[in-house]
């Protein structure tokens, strides 16, 4: 895990970057913290009074102000810290700011270099653009949950990554950054109505695209990608851990054979999807011969795109990582993984700090964005702000 001496690190990309992020579940919190991870100075709005548990787990790099937007003068404070801010990023279904007098035709009146990214599920049009859902619905509604799954079971969504997080976060963030480059040239900021839906209908364009090549012909599961092919797959091994093949190319796929001490000359040809069933049956009798370590020390330093599975714990402490100091730890020994894509000037330097409590940096964040210390103490008095100084370890 590297930690780098301050003396050593330029000034991050977005260093200078303000960005307020009102808390909402998981996507939001990714693209701000994507965004502090790479240098902006990002403060989450938290709601006051405080919710009994922080949900946002991935605060990191982000400082706290806890605010009643409900109330006239809470929404008043944030239209006064969004005239000072580069970014607002909203993470409430479509209506809500507009209810809260905090619509973009407000927000971008008074600031029109703002960059007001709206990061919802069905985006701010459509018959569902009001409804509540999860990433689950995003990815069924996209036609992506359609291609996901084994034969013969019913289609499965991979946690909540593509809609929350690929098709949501991280293109959101995308967003903002391809606003803010915009910004550059026409000195404007923009709306970015970042539909979960077609983030990760939009990631998926591959699937779209290869339609007609012939390798999505047959039902879901037995496909050359959906775990219908042998060498595109993963097995279990002696020790009850499991390798991951993705032999496509023959070339790769001759050095599989190799490591399984096959004979390609006795086998169908690798393309011969009638024979995948069987020869998924053999690799399995094969790769279960052996234990997981064994299969690594066959297959590693190969082309035959043979890798092991690796759990949390092992993904963090394997040597390739390890070598490439893919994760990090923070100062409260939790491990995570490095912001990606590494940068080779002005790379990502991840706060090691703890996330925020709520409402921990309400005063200072306001008196950076211009509110007096009387104004402040009106706001705390009438309890449309709330403060969360935790106590000084003494
Ligand atoms: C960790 C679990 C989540 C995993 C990710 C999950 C799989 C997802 O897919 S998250 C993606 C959800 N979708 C979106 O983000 C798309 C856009 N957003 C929406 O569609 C909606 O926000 C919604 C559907 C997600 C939620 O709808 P809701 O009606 O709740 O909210 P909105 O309509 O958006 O309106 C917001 C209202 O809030 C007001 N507001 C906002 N900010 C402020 C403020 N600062 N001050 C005052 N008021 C504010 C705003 O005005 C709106 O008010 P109105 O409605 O009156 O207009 C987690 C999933 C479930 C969690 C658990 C659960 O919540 C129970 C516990 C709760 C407890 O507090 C914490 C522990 C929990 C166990 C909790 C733990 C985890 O968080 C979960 C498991």
């Amino acid at each position: 895990m590297s930690r780098r001496s301050a003396a050593a690190i330029p000034a991050m990309a977005l260093s200078g970057l303000r960005v307020l992020e009102l808390a909402g579940l998981a996507p939001a919190p990714l693209c701000g913290m994507i965004l502090a991870d790479f240098g902006a100075c990002v403060v989450r709005v938290d709601r006051a009074p405080r919710s009994a548990v922080a949900v946002d787990v991935q605060g990191r790099g982000k400082r706290s102000l806890a605010l009643d937007l409900k109330r006239p003068p809470g929404a008043a404070a944030l239209r006064r810290l969004c005239g000072g801010a580069d970014v607002l990023i909203e993470p409430f279904r479509h209506g809500v700011m507009e209810k809260l007098g905090l619509g973009p035709e407000v927000l971008m009146h008074e600031n029109p270099r703002l960059i007001y990214a709206r990061l919802t599920g069905f985006g701010q049009t459509g018959k569902y653009a009001k409804s509540a859902g999860h990433d689950i619905n995003y990815v069924a509604l996209s036609g992506v949950l359609s291609k996901l799954g084994r034969k013969s079971e019913n289609p499965y969504a991979p946690v909540n990554l593509l809609a929350d997080f690929a098709g949501g976060g991280v293109l959101c963030a995308m967003g903002i950054l391809i606003a803010l480059y915009e910004r550059t040239k026409s000195g404007k900021g923009q709306i970015i109505d970042a539909s979960m839906v077609e983030g990760i209908a939009y990631i998926s364009s591959f699937l779209w695209k290869t339609q007609s090549l012939g390798i999505w012909n047959r039902p879901r599961g037995e496909n050359l990608l959906d775990s219908g092919a042998p060498f595109y797959e993963t097995y279990r091994t002696s020790d009850g851990k499991f390798m991951a093949v993705g032999a496509l190319e023959p070339q790769f796929y001759e050095q599989l054979l190799k490591g399984l001490g096959l004979d390609s000359d006795k086998l169908p040809d690798q393309l011969s999807f009638s024979d995948w069933p069987e020869m998924k049956k053999m690799f399995a009798s094969i790769f279960a011969k052996k234990t997981q370590a064994e299969w690594c020390h066959i297959f590693d330093g190969t082309d035959a795109c043979v890798t092991p599975v690796l759990s949390f714990d092992d993904a963090a402490s394997h040597q390739h990582n390890k070598q490439r100091s893919s994760f990090i730890k923070n100062d409260q020994e939790e491990i995570s993984p490095r912001p990606a894509p590494l940068l080779s000037r002005t790379p990502a330097v991840p706060s090691l700090k703890r996330d925020p409590f709520i409402g921990e940096h309400t005063e200072e964040i306001l008196l950076e964005y211009g509110f007096t210390k009387n104004e402040i103490a009106q706001l705390y008095s009438d309890k449309i702000i709330e403060f969360n100084k935790p106590k000084a370890n003494l």
